[in-house]
């Protein structure tokens, strides 16, 4: 069996809008083994959601997938997701039962005019042919009680307005869950919360990751999380991956300035508290007709005139460590 359960190669999606195209996501490479978690991270307009919602076919209008493949192999081969119309069968079969996501704010995934039970009762029986209500009932139950949910009877027949932040979490947790996945994409997860039921939630993600040989896209701009979670890191700027490789080798030897400042705004544990974080100066521009250039060269201590004249190409740097700089340019 291909040690990959995803490939996501060149992908791109773009918004066509009145004043330009906005090139959300462009050429956006990385890779996903079984049983194992990829950080993806950048700051906020990076482009980290609209890769996740590319894999589920889930854009808004007026974005498109325009180019490049996302290969999910669930054992039984490789299907480009590319090549499947967002509302087709097979799409709609995957979401939510192959692959799940959840949102930093679980508002934007539970509905608040159904129960916890009613929308993860919904959640199971889409998937059935059969619809066997009283094992569904039972498995929902079964899923309650493992992410912790206190008096998950109650919960069940709770509307979320009734429910605290921590609980609607591990409810919506719940929801993706419920099919076990074979890939869980969390968006932001845990940015809302306290540390503590952060960390509660992490170590739940962990744990159903053993229990169901599951594998995680885990979408954030906190580098502290993605060294607690990730094996493998796909750094992103303006729309492309600008370094990838394993998270020792990120955190051990980063290449792309990017990756240096993100990793600098890391507080260190022992460090005075009156010690000022490094900050990435500016904000990350918005790629409406994005000129042919290093994204990040606007903001670059390091740039210098060859930095502006084309996209610099990902180059190897040892194996399966990756970047996209003009200032590296292989040994
Ligand atoms: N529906 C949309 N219409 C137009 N532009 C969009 C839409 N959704 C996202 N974008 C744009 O696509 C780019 C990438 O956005 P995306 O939400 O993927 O970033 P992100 O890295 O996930 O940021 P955040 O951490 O804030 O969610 C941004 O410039 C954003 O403004």
């Amino acid at each position: 069996m291909n040690d990959y359960i995803l490939q996501v190669e060149n992908l791109k999606t773009y918004f066509k809008l009145d004043t330009g195209t906005l090139k959300a996501v462009d050429d956006v490479t990385f890779y996903l083994k079984r049983n194992e978690t990829i950080g993806i991270i950048g700051e906020s307009g990076c482009g980290k959601s609209v890769t996740a919602h590319s894999i589920l076919r889930t854009v808004q209008n007026p974005g498109k997938v325009l180019g490049g493949r996302i290969l999910y192999d669930d054992g039984s081969g490789p299907v480009d997701l590319v090549t499947c119309s967002p509302d087709s069968k097979a799409m709609r079969k995957l979401r939510g039962k192959d692959i799940s996501m959840i949102f930093q704010e679980p508002m934007a995934s539970l509905s608040p005019v159904y129960t916890i039970g009613a929308q993860m009762m919904e959640a199971v029986l889409v998937h059935q042919e059969k619809k066997d209500k009283k094992a569904a009932k039972e498995l929902c139950m079964e899923m309650l009680r493992a992410v912790g949910m206190p008096d998950p009877e109650q919960k069940y027949n709770a509307y979320p307005h009734q429910m605290s932040g921590g609980q609607c979490q591990r409810a919506m947790i719940a929801i993706a869950m419920v099919n076990k996945p074979k890939i869980l994409i969390a968006d932001e997860p845990t940015t809302a919360l306290d540390v503590t039921v952060q960390a509660q939630i992490t170590d739940l993600m962990k744990h159903f990751q053993k229990e169901f040989n599951m594998s995680i896209i885990y979408i954030t701009h906190d580098m502290g999380v993605i060294a607690e979670m990730a094996d493998t890191i796909a750094v992103m700027y303006l729309g492309r991956v600008v370094e990838s490789g394993s998270a020792r080798a990120i955190f051990k030897n980063p290449i792309h300035p990017y990756t240096k400042g993100l990793l600098k705004s890391m507080p260190v544990l022992g460090n005075k508290s009156s010690e000022r974080l490094h900050a990435i100066e500016g904000n990350v521009p918005v790629p409406l007709d994005p000129p042919d250039e290093c994204g990040f060269c606007s903001r670059c201590q390091e740039k210098t005139a060859a930095c502006a004249g084309s996209i610099p190409p990902l180059v190897e740097v040892e194996p399966d460590h990756l970047v996209r700089c003009f200032h590296y340019q292989g040994e």
